[in-house]
């Protein structure tokens, strides 16, 4: 395992350029003898929709649990706007929304409650709560399942009630871990439209995903990561170099494996 010590992102002098949304400074996690995350230094510009891509066991779900404060890094550490997520994590955390993949819910909830729930924790107002609930579950079409339990939700439905949840405080960051896992086509779009507006109005998205294609017409900037390290990163058209964002995945990543063996399972 590499260590780097972690500095604070020094913020651009050229004009435009601010300090970036998120800035990763040699983040490192070992789980047993398995080195997780490598090391990892990235910078996710502010306002940009970013892509993080990676075959499984990358490094993804760890970098990004890091990044957001949910677990502590061996070495390195992030900060979201120039805050260090480690040493001021309340302010860092208030500027975060954070979908976080496979971190259980308070499911005894209806839906309603969790999202308004997650609102009054971050200190809103009761009915300015009560006005964006209302609209968030019309707008991830769950209107009509807004007084079942989440326990009773589908896997794609309880997918689109964390991320209601992650979007009631308008947070600058959205932290999005497979966003679109299990959730339908027409969700899909629909929650697409929403980041969109959300990033042209100046927030700053990150999902990781493992569907090539929708990064590629999603994000503006795109990372590949694999074994814990990070093997590109930039836009995607820096980083797709006149390919498609897949075959320019498996180019880097590689892990192709030839068809020979297996031939038992043509002998049925
Ligand atoms: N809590 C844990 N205990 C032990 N090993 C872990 C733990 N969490 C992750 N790992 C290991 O760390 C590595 C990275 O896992 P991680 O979940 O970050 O990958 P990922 O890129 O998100 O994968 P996927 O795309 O499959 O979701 C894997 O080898 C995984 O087995």
């Amino acid at each position: 395992m590499t260590f780097q010590q972690p500095r604070p992102p020094a913020p651009d002098d050229r004009p435009g350029l601010a300090v970036p949304a998120l800035s990763l400074r040699g983040l490192a996690k070992r789980f047993g003898d398995k080195i997780a995350v490598d090391g990892l230094s990235l910078d996710v510009p502010a306002g940009s929709f970013y892509g993080i891509v990676g075959p499984n066991g990358a490094g993804k779900t760890t970098t990004l649990s890091m990044a957001t404060g949910l677990l502590r890094p061996e070495f390195g550490t992030a900060f979201v706007h120039g805050v260090d997520v480690w040493k001021h994590p309340l302010e860092a955390k208030r500027l975060m929304g954070i979908l976080p993949d496979g971190v259980r819910l308070f499911d005894r909830l209806t839906g309603e409650q969790l999202v308004s729930y997650a609102g009054l924790l971050r200190g809103m107002d009761k009915d300015v709560v009560a006005r964006r609930v209302k609209e968030l579950l019309a707008a991830l079409d769950l209107g009509p399942d807004a007084g079942t339990l989440v326990v009773d939700y589908s896997a794609g439905m309880t997918k689109k009630i964390a991320l209601a949840s992650a979007l009631i405080h308008a947070p600058r960051l959205l932290v999005l871990d497979e966003p679109f896992e299990s959730v339908d086509p027409v969700s899909a779009a629909n929650i697409r439209d929403i980041l969109d507006r959300y990033v042209a109005s100046g927030g700053t998205v990150i999902v990781s995903s493992h569907v090539m294609d929708l990064v590629q017409r999603m994000c503006d900037h795109v990372a590949v990561v694999a074994a814990g390290r990070l093997l590109a990163a930039g836009t995607v058209d820096e980083v797709r170099a006149g390919e498609s964002l897949e075959d320019r995945f498996v180019q880097l990543v590689g892990g192709r494996n030839h068809t020979e063996g297996l031939e038992w399972l043509r002998t049925f």
